[in-house]
């Protein structure tokens, strides 16, 4: 049985479009599956939850952006369920990630195929005292937050999204806050060292190397079980910043000597103030923050990853 779970509101109305092409395909119709459109946000998660519970054995298939898939592996109750992805975003950073690509009923087929099963370790934080949740693509604290809180904030956002130039959201966010950012005073705890850092811009984590609507974050990152790939952005001035960041566009800001690439099980960022930090793409605050990798993979078809 394939349940598909799709947000009609992802990608401004593009998910919707996704889902009413596969409908009136043959391999759609030759299925035994069910639909269900999410009403609201957290909707995903709670049918994810629900599903995942029901003994039968059965795939979910989202037809979304980040924000949906987000949700979906959140409301996972185990790693038994496989998960499918048909893109219907604005950025599709998960979809680049796992190289799912092609058109809806092509991804559809290469889904049904089964022979394009990959184990995916998603992400785990834990903020505050707050219950464990997970992360399809990154999770990072400081100024790729803050750029994101922007982008979300902004007016600008749907309509470059809607061209299809949704990356100079980033950019002309990227500005906004350069000009104001105040670099963050931080305990960073990686592989049992504890360091602090009084110039902080960013400490990130990611599944793969993609934020933002394709920018290279940590461009070497792979999909891999027990090992965060961590970047960490210190003691630079404004203007370098301002010079790396157009090189994450290829992926080239490591050669940066203010840019540290670290490894570990996991780390543990802690701070004085609040924290912006941004999961997927959506932000919040917290004062500190345990990141690790999840020890039972997803089962994730359709994906042509290495
Ligand atoms: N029916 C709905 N009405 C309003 N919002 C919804 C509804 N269903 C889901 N949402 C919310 O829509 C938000 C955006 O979804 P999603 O992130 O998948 O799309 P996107 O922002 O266009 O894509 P991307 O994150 O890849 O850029 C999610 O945070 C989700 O909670």
């Amino acid at each position: 049985m394939y349940i598909f779970i799709i947000n009609p509101r992802a990608g401004n109305g593009r998910a919707k479009r996704v889902f009413s092409k596969i409908i009136k395909s043959e391999l759609y119709q030759s299925l035994e599956s069910t639909y269900h459109f999410t009403r609201y946000p957290g909707h995903a998660e709670e049918m994810a939850k629900q599903i995942s519970l029901t003994p039968e054995r059965k795939t979910i298939i989202v037809i979304g952006g980040d924000g949906t898939i987000h949700e979906v592996l959140n409301g996972l109750t185990d790693s038994s369920t496989p998960v499918a992805f048909i893109p219907g975003g604005s950025g599709n950073d998960f979809a680049r990630g796992c190289n799912i690509n092609g058109s809806p009923v092509e991804v559809l087929r290469d889904i049904i195929n089964g022979d394009n099963e990959k184990s995916y370790w998603i992400g785990n934080y834990r903020q505050d005292r707050q219950p464990i949740r997970n992360f399809a693509n990154s999770i990072g604290f400081g100024f790729d937050a803050q750029i994101a809180n922007t982008v979300n904030k902004s007016v600008y956002k749907n309509i470059f999204n809607r061209l299809g130039i949704g990356t100079l959201s980033y950019v002309i966010a990227l500005i906004q806050v350069l000009i104001h950012f105040k670099p963050m005073t931080v305990i960073v705890d990686v592989n049992q060292q504890q360091r602090k850092l009084t110039n902080c811009w960013m400490v990130t984590t990611g599944n793969h190397p993609y934020y933002g609507g394709g920018m290279k974050i940590i461009p070497d990152a792979k999909i891999q079980p027990n090992i965060l790939p961590i970047l960490i952005i210190h003691d630079i001035s404004k203007w370098k910043v301002l010079s790396l960041f157009i090189t994450v566009f290829i992926g080239k800001h490591q050669m940066f000597k203010e840019v540290e690439r670290l490894e570990a099980t996991d780390f543990t960022i802690i701070s004085d103030q609040e924290l912006f930090f941004q999961v997927d793409g959506q932000t919040d605050t917290c004062k500190t923050c345990t990141v690790t990798k999840q020890v039972d993979p997803v089962i994730l078809l359709g994906t042509k990853m290495e």
